[in-house]
Order: structure tokens, then sequence, then C-alpha cells
């Protein structure tokens, strides 16, 4: 488990985190919201060490971070960044063994580990070779995310690490991501702007303005059961599809007619976005009325 306690960073006299504090459980997905300069990276650098906080203490499993080594700190925590951060003058092999070498592991074991990377991330094998510069954006995202995972450190920190890619792209490797094995045993902090995404990844979303935390809660609580002016008007534009990907189908049970429950082709624990997406992608009604489906969305939020 990861506390921050009471963290606060200054920047020439300016609070750029002002007394923050938060508990990441370990398996879960933290994500750090809000608009540029609120703070995120700052709190996300003082993790592994970047920078270190003017006051409070950051905790992993019970021990202070300034009690760790820095260097075994960080061999503890993958690391990934929105421009990928690779070395551009290394095979995307060598970026990917840089963590082991340092390690000492033997070689046949950073083979076999990375070639079942390649696999997890989709990352066609014959890149093996290649410089980061020879890469699509994509790839290069997953190269980042493959030299971060190698060592299966039992946290990762990501900052804004889709935000360089196209949305389809973005949209894809999240889905990815989030279905790895790997990816739900770890203690995750992420980093970005894009609301969606945070709803799309995180277990638990920290809203931030100006070095403080707004609001700290589920997705549901975010959006259903929130006081908070900032917070309300952060997810204001983009909140009827929040909501639409937050609401499981099986909630509506009890607002929706039961032959419109039986006969629709839907499959548990999926959000009424996605029955409505299957739908529109299947061509042919797999729901027989999307309407009663909205009326029974409207009536549950009531
Ligand atoms: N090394 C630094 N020196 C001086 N000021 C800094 C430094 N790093 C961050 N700041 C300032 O601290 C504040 C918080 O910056 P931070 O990068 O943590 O915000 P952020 O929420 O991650 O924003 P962005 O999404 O734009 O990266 C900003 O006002 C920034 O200008």
């Amino acid at each position: 488990m990861l506390s921050l306690k009471n963290i606060t960073k200054k920047f020439d006299g300016r609070l750029a985190v002002d007394g923050i504090s938060f508990e990441v459980e370990t398996g879960e997905t933290l994500v750090l919201l809000g608009t540029s300069g609120c703070g995120k990276t700052t709190t996300l650098r003082m993790i592994n060490r970047l920078e270190e906080p003017d006051s409070g203490d950051i905790l992993l499993d019970g021990k202070s971070v300034k009690d760790f080594d820095v260097q075994e700190l960080r061999r503890g925590m993958g690391y990934v960044l929105q421009n990928h951060g690779l070395f551009p003058h290394y095979t995307v092999a060598e970026n990917i063994a840089t963590v082991p070498n340092l390690m000492n592991w033997d070689k046949k074991k950073i083979l076999n580990e990375m070639e079942s990377l390649f696999e997890k991330l989709n990352l066609d094998p014959t890149i093996r070779d290649k410089f980061p510069e020879q890469l699509s954006g994509g790839q290069k995202q997953r190269v980042g995310l493959a030299r971060a995972l190698i060592t299966q450190p039992a946290v990762l920190l990501m900052d804004e690490p889709f935000g360089a890619l196209d949305s389809i792209t973005r949209i894809s490797i999240r889905k990815e991501l989030k279905g790895l094995a790997d990816f739900q045993e770890k203690t995750i902090v992420m980093v970005t702007h894009d609301v969606q995404e945070a709803f799309d990844m995180a277990d638990r979303i920290c809203v931030m303005d100006q070095g403080r935390i707004m609001q700290l809660g589920t997705p549901e609580s975010l959006l259903f059961d929130s006081s908070n002016a900032f917070v309300k008007q952060f997810l204001k534009d983009q909140r009827l599809q929040l909501e639409l990907k937050t609401v499981k189908i099986d909630e509506l049970k009890s607002v929706l007619p039961v032959e419109w429950y039986m006969n629709s082709g839907f499959k548990s624990g999926q959000s009424v976005w996605e029955v409505l997406e299957d739908s529109l992608a299947s061509g042919d009604a797999t729901i027989p009325d999307p309407g009663m489906l909205m009326k029974g969305f409207f009536s549950f939020k009531k």
C-alpha cells in the first residue's frame, strides 16, 4: 500500500502541492485528474523521489520512501511517461532490457520476459532491433510500457501515458492494459487531464485544483454524490456520457420492464453505454427498444 501523508511542495515560494493525503491499496488504480498546473505531475514525481516534498511523508508498505536507497526504490516502481521516454540510440530490445541488465538478469530470462510482453502488449516481434524513431506512436508507447513492466514492479506510476496518441489507439491500448493480469495486480497511480480516460481507468479518482484535493472517490461517487462545485463544473460537459459508462445494466433491473430485460442481448456487468454501443455496432438491434433503456436510465438516476 502507498500512503501520502500531508504532502507539501513549493517551487520558488509558490505552493505546487498543498497538504495532500491519500492511500492507494495494492491492486488499485488511483487517477490524479485536474487541469494543467494543478500539481499532478509533482505529486507523482515525489512518490519515486524525482522531487522531494517540503513537508509530509510518503510510505510504501509502511516504510518511508526516504528510508529506501533511491535506486532500489525506483527499480521497484515502473514509470511511464507521455513521450515514452525511450533512449533514442538504443534499439527496442535494448530499451526494454535496461533495468534487467542493471539487475544482472541472465540473457535468457530477459528474452523470455520480453517475448511474453510483446505478446501481451500486441507488439510485433520484428520491431526488436528497430530504433524508437522507426516506430509509430502507439508502438513507442507499448515499448515504454514493456520497459516499465518487465521487472514486474509492485507499483506503476504513469504520467499522461496515452497523451501523445490518437484517440483510437489510446482507447485500444487502455482496453488492452486493463485486461492484463499483470496490470490488475499492481498499485497504480496515473496522471491525466482527460476526464474520459480517468473514468475508464480508475478504481478511484482524485480531482485536484491548485495543489489541493477537491474530491477523492469512486467514479460513481464523483458523478452521483458530489456537492463540490469545482468537481461538478469539471465534469459538466461530459456528464451524460460518463454516467452512461458508469451505470451498469444490472442496476436498472428494477426500473426496466421484465420483458425488455429478458429479451435483450446484453451481458451482465456491461455498462449502459456498452450495451448501446454493442447494439449500434451490430447493425440489427440486439436490444429491442433503446428508448426504453434510456427511459429506465433516467428514472434510475432520479
Ligand atoms: N521544477 C519546477 N520548477 C518550478 N516550478 C515548477 C516545477 N515543476 C512544477 N512547477 C510548477 O508547479 C505547479 C504544478 O506543476 P505540475 O507539473 O505538478 O502540474 P500538472 O498538474 O502536472 O500540470 P501539467 O498537466 O501541465 O503537467 C505549476 O505551477 C508548475 O509551473
